[in-house]
């Protein structure tokens, strides 16, 4: 991430960035917010320690304003909220599930959605609804409700037997204009009812909204609060999935454990707030440095794990032994003076151990010995 220090006439023009603003005391910064806003459609604005005050956060917001953060906010809580933006801005394209029997209508959707940069794909028939689920991960099905053998309820109601597709919106998209009929079909498993012939703004609208809201749904689920790194389920699930690819392509996959040294001490001397920075601190130097492939999460209390795909055990040593020295290096502020800390660090690879409960405990154990032998090292399997 790029930081650059800006007076209002600098700001760039129509770039995807983060502006983070102080909006002074005055009322000066309407006219330029606005303007800001209108150059650069596609960034977030920040307005930053505002009075939480009505009348002053309805101007921000109303001038151009993505989001106002008041004068309490902490820092770490306004830089975990700046990391996680960013985060959302990398994401991936959104992801539609048509299901209808009819690829005249396959076509029109697709065309509409696409305008908005949505990827979609299409089946007329709702049988393989399923494998699409599990192939492609939607983030929303389209359902048609009249299709031979099956109607778009009894599709919408199988695919919610599945608490994997529980929370995944489903919206019907049927010439069905009976009222009873479309509350019936919301009442088993459906969220919206959109009546054809469509209007394309319209779908794109309702699609966009339900996505960001599935999407900050799951990114809650999966991801671990104070630090936003993959909590200890996702982890598994995701290095699952990445070691299942690097079976596929006859890839390595290193992967390490990695612990803070004697953190006890930390939250002993300096007080459970200052232990809490200390991990976000680790946990944002680690995102910083892996790639958006690799798989970073907070995996306990002090202890993260990260998997490299690709990368074999010499390189993931590289990688790591670097980021030790990075995090040793580090002068944690507290009152006038600083600490140091240090990680240890317990590495193994793919393919030489092949199941991922073999590797993690490979990693755990040479992380063992890597405190065993001293701490501030890394160690491999
Ligand atoms: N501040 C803070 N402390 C935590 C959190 N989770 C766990 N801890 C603390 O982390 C400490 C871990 O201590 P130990 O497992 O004994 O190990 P250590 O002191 O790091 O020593 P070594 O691992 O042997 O180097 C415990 O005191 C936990 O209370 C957290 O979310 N925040």
């Amino acid at each position: 991430m790029q930081v650059q220090r800006l007076g209002w006439q600098a700001l760039p023009d129509g770039s995807r960035a983060i502006f983070l603003l102080d909006l002074g005391s005055g009322s000066d910064w309407q006219q330029a917010l606005a303007q800001l806003r209108r150059r650069n459609p596609a960034s977030q604005l920040i307005a930053l320690g505002l009075d939480s005050e009505f009348a002053l956060m309805r101007d921000a917001l109303r001038h151009g304003c993505d989001h106002c953060f008041p004068r309490q906010m902490s820092h770490p809580a306004i830089v975990a909220h700046i990391l996680e933006l960013q985060d959302s801005q990398q994401e991936d394209a959104y992801r539609v599930l048509i299901v209808d029997d009819s690829v005249t209508a396959h076509a029109l959707i697709r065309r509409a959605l696409a305008e908005q940069g949505v990827e979609t794909r299409a089946l007329t028939d709702p049988a393989q609804v399923l494998d699409a689920l599990r192939d492609f991960q939607p983030d929303l099905l389209l359902l048609d409700m009249y299709m031979p053998g099956c109607n778009g309820v009894e599709v919408a109601r199988i695919i919610r037997q599945h608490p994997e597709y529980l929370s995944t919106p489903i919206v019907y998209l049927s010439g069905e204009t009976d009222l009873a009929l479309q509350v019936e079909a919301l009442r088993l498993g459906g969220d919206h009812f959109l009546t054809k012939p469509f209007n394309p703004v319209f779908l794109n609208a309702i699609v966009k909204s339900k996505i960001e809201r599935y999407r900050a749904l799951r990114r809650s689920m999966l991801h671990d609060s104070l630090t936003g790194l993959l909590n200890h389920t996702s982890s598994k699930s995701q290095l699952d999935m990445a070691l299942e690819q690097c079976r596929q392509q006859q890839k390595p996959l290193c992967v390490a454990m990695l612990d803070i040294d004697h953190f006890k001490q930390v939250n002993d001397r300096y007080g459970h707030p200052v232990g809490d920075q200390i991990i976000r601190s680790l946990a944002w130097l680690l995102k910083k440095r892996v790639r958006h492939s690799d798989i970073l999460g907070r995996y306990g209390g002090e202890e993260f794990l990260l998997a490299l795909p690709g990368a074999s055990l010499s390189q993931g040593f590289a990688v790591l032994e670097l980021l030790r020295q990075d995090f040793a290096a580090i002068h944690h502020p507290y009152g006038d003076g600083y600490f140091q800390l240090s990680f240890s660090c317990g590495m193994a690879a793919f393919p030489a151990i092949s199941s991922r409960e073999d590797l993690i405990q490979a990693a755990d154990d040479a992380l063992y010995r890597a405190k065993r032998g001293g701490r501030n090292r890394v160690e491999c399997a």
